[in-house]
């Protein structure tokens, strides 16, 4: 056991890589960190599996899809799909899809592709070096003391995620508000909540706790998915009062009371954004039994103890920077990597997930058995430590800049990748938009009765390629896929030609972008 200061001296366990985080940045990091032989320690706090398995992707899509699946019958003559949703059936089935919020299973996973795990909080205490320590008396310590020290041979990486941001309205921290975990894992439906935000968590939860049969109002401080074209939010705001959800544009909560009766009372002042055309916002103060923050969420970097190898919180408060090949900028030597939500840089799981490949496979080539006969890494060369890889090259998170998809999860879905009319021309793109309504395609009048939603491209002129593009209706999620392939292959429009939608599918979509461009 170590009995020197945690930075010096000698260390209780070693490993080639330490990955600090198992959410599932974490996880495919050290997955592919140790298909070249590597020895690999994940240390985690919480659940292994992170915040998407728990309180995030999973059960909030678990709480979503079966108000969708209603819509869509709804849509559909002879289905006859009406009524109220069987409550406790929908909250049981989020509960098989958190496992119970038990991680044995993922911990199998870890055991089965040999990577070790390491229960409790862990801080960067020197290059290479980190301290555990297992704040929990009933962790799973298989005896071995509560603080120890890790140390790697080649690299550490972060992958600590993020963590909700509660705005400094005066009263609302003594609400004892909820934050999107709380959201997620609900088992007592509120009669009634009011959500803070605007952005992706604050729809889909609206929608969720909607369907399961709470009294929703919205407090936007802008128009809604503020970050999507405006026409997208817009949709998806109309769908939000067509349920009955007081949406609230242009409203932002000044004070929260707690009544007598453990309800709350939000006082409100208008913000100054546009509530929607020609409308003011609404200011009524607003009583509630519940209030949800979904404010938008911080780089989880607090823990970290990043001070001791010379980052200040003004290097970290925003993420930690990292460059193409994951090294957080900043720090000497080439040792200290990070993915996932707590580099600051796109906010989704697939999207870390990305970058863990990306990081996973250039640690596995630079210091593992390369020779390795299924070794993903096989035969590729990573570029030296400092240098900058090719764009496209494996070891390079290029797509984070100009690629990324997100579908949110609402209804109508709210889809989109690459530039917005709006980025593309502040990059200084010569663009040109085509957006085109879903309702005239014939594969959606079969879907539905009721079909309806847009899809747009934008199109960089100078090279006749899709640069962004966004897909607003039932069932979008499925359609983003060949719009994320387009924009990373800059396929010419001309060779899309020949990429032949089916008939008939909403896909025929891709088509009519053409025809309307002009092909
Ligand atoms: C309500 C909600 C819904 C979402 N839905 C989607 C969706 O549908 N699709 C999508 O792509 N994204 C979604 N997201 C975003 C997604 O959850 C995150 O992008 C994703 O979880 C990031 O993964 P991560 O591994 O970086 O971080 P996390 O999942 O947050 O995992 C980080 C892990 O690190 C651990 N940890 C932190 N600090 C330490 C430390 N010092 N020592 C040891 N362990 C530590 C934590 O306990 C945690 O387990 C959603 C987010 C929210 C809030
Ligand atoms: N389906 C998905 O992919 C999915 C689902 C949920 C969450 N997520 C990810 O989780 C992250 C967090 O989601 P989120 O919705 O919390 O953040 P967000 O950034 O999407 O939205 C934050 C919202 O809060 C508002 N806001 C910020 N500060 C405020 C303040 N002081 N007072 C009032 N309003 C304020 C913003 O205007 C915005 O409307 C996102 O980056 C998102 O990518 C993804």
């Amino acid at each position: 056991m170590a009995t020197s200061t945690p930075s010096s001296g000698p260390a209780d366990e070693t490993y080639d890589v330490i990955v600090i985080g198992g959410g599932p940045v974490g996880e495919n990091v050290a997955d592919r960190a140790a298909r070249t032989g590597l020895s690999v320690v994940i240390v985690e706090a919480e659940l292994l599996g992170g915040e998407c398995s728990y309180w995030a992707c999973m059960p909030s899509k678990a709480l979503l899809r079966p108000g969708a699946a209603r819509a869509a019958a709804a849509g559909v003559p002879g289905v006859g799909a009406t009524g109220d949703l069987d409550v406790p059936a929908v909250l049981a089935w989020r509960d098989s899809m958190t496992s119970d919020w038990d991680d044995s299973g993922q911990v199998q996973w870890v055991e089965s592709v040999g990577v070790a795990l390491v229960r409790g909080l862990a801080s960067v205490v020197g290059p290479r070096r980190v301290e555990v320590t297992a704040e929990d008396a009933d962790a799973d310590l298989d005896g071995l003391p509560r603080r120890r020290v890790l140390e790697a041979r080649h690299a550490v990486v972060a992958a600590t995620g993020s963590v909700p941001v509660l705005p400094d309205v005066p009263g609302l921290a003594d609400a004892n508000p909820w934050t999107s975990r709380e959201a997620t894992s609900v088992e007592d439906v509120p009669a009634s909540i009011a959500i803070i935000g605007g952005g992706v968590v604050a729809c889909e939860m609206a929608f969720a706790l909607t369907d399961l049969g709470s009294r929703v109002t919205v407090l936007s401080r802008g128009p809604l998915l503020g970050r999507t074209e405006p026409w997208a939010g817009d949709a998806v705001a109309e769908s939000l009062r067509a349920l009955g959800v007081d949406l609230r544009l242009g409203a932002g909560a000044t004070g929260v009371t707690t009544l007598p009766d453990g309800g709350n009372r939000l006082e409100l002042s208008a913000t100054g954004a546009p509530a929607g055309e020609g409308e003011v916002p609404d200011l009524t103060p607003v009583e509630v039994d519940r209030v949800l923050v979904a404010t938008g969420r911080a780089p989880r970097t607090q823990d970290l103890g990043l001070e001791a190898i010379g980052l200040t919180s003004a290097q970290t408060r925003h993420g930690l920077d990292v460059d193409d090949t994951l090294r957080v900028r900043g720090v000497d030597g080439d040792w200290l990597y990070a993915a996932g939500d707590v580099t600051g840089r796109v906010a989704t799981t697939h999207q870390g997930k990305y970058q863990a490949r990306v990081v996973g496979d250039l640690i596995a080539a630079r210091y593992g058995d390369t020779g390795v006969s299924d070794a993903p890494t096989a035969g590729r060369t990573p570029p030296r430590p400092g240098a900058e890889p090719e764009p496209w090259s494996r070891y390079a998170a290029t797509a984070d800049h100009h690629a990324s998809p997100q579908v949110v999860f609402t209804r109508p879905e709210v889809t989109a990748v690459g530039h917005t009319e709006a980025s593309a021309r502040d990059a200084g793109l010569d663009v040109r938009v085509v957006r085109y309504d879903l309702a005239n395609i014939a594969g959606s009048s079969v879907r539905a009765t009721d079909y309806a939603g847009t899809a747009q491209i934008v199109v960089d002129t100078a090279r006749d390629v899709i640069v962004g593009a966004t897909f607003v209706g039932p069932d979008a999620a499925e359609m983003l896929h060949a719009a994320t392939i387009a924009v990373v292959g800059g396929v010419p429009l001309g060779r899309l030609w020949h990429a032949v939608p089916s008939y008939p599918t909403v896909s025929e979509v891709w088509l009519r972008f053409l025809e309307e461009y002009g092909l």
